[in-house]
């Protein structure tokens, strides 16, 4: 059986900024259209903001999920759901009242979340798991795409599983950056399942069988779990 909630989400990054909603024709098959938001203070890089996501959920074929990589998600996280992100991602190294700004943004409709860089330890954040629907694992220091994927991550994302399951109710565990047909299989097989994938994407020749292909190796490497009782 594999896991119900394997999803592909493509990061727009690594897209032609030119084009952007061509750009999110080509990925109609994917689960959800990953946003960066940078604002060159948070991490050393600028892309868009409230505007772009604005003229972008307008257009958009899949829903958008919104990474944002900013100062003072307290301030802004909200008005990104109110644009149409159905998903919003605040940092907790920027953040000051985390579980305020995710109740924000499930005032707005949206699904909330929280975001760790590779050096920052989930055991202090694991109280907020109450507020919030997913749960990001940096695999990369934020600010560019085509990054390497790191690996020691995984250690993190097994430990995020562990506590979503103790916790009960329906946490995702998001993995952003490096992951490629080389890397997912080990992001599943530590817990994770939703997958960004920017230049492994948006880099091949064909995007519709690029997702499938990322999705079709989630599938592949995920355990095996049958109902008690049945025989394989
Ligand atoms: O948040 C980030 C980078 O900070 C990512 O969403 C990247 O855009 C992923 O790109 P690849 O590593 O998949 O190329
Ligand atoms: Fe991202």
């Amino acid at each position: 059986m594999s896991h119900p909630h394997l999803q592909i989400s493509p990061s727009i990054l690594s897209a032609d900024f030119a084009n952007l909603e061509r750009e999110l024709g080509r990925i109609s098959d994917a689960d959800w259209a990953h946003v960066d938001v940078m604002d060159n203070h948070f991490v050393p890089n600028l892309t868009l903001g409230l505007p772009v996501v604005e003229a972008l959920a307008r257009v958009s074929p899949v829903p958008l999920d919104c990474h944002l990589m900013i100062e003072d998600p307290d301030r802004w996280a909200p008005g990104y759901a109110e644009a149409g992100a159905r998903s919003v991602t605040f940092h907790v190294e920027a953040v000051r009242d985390a579980a305020g700004t995710a109740r924000a943004i499930r005032a707005e409709g949206a699904r909330a979340a929280f975001a760790l860089k590779p050096g920052t330890p989930f055991a202090p954040y694991e109280e907020l798991l109450p507020e919030v629907d997913m749960v990001l694992v940096m695999t990369v220091e934020p600010g560019f795409g085509g990054q390497s994927f790191l690996v020691d991550q995984m250690d993190k994302v097994r430990e995020v599983r562990q506590a979503v399951r103790r916790h009960g109710g329906e946490i995702w565990v998001q993995v952003d950056g490096g992951v490629s047909l080389e890397t997912i299989g080990r992001c599943v097989e530590a817990g994770a399942d939703v997958f960004v994938a920017g230049s492994a994407v948006y880099g091949a020749e064909d995007v519709p069988a690029r997702i499938d292909l990322l999705r079709s190796r989630a599938r592949e490497a995920t355990p095996v779990t049958r109902p008690p009782g049945t025989r394989s």
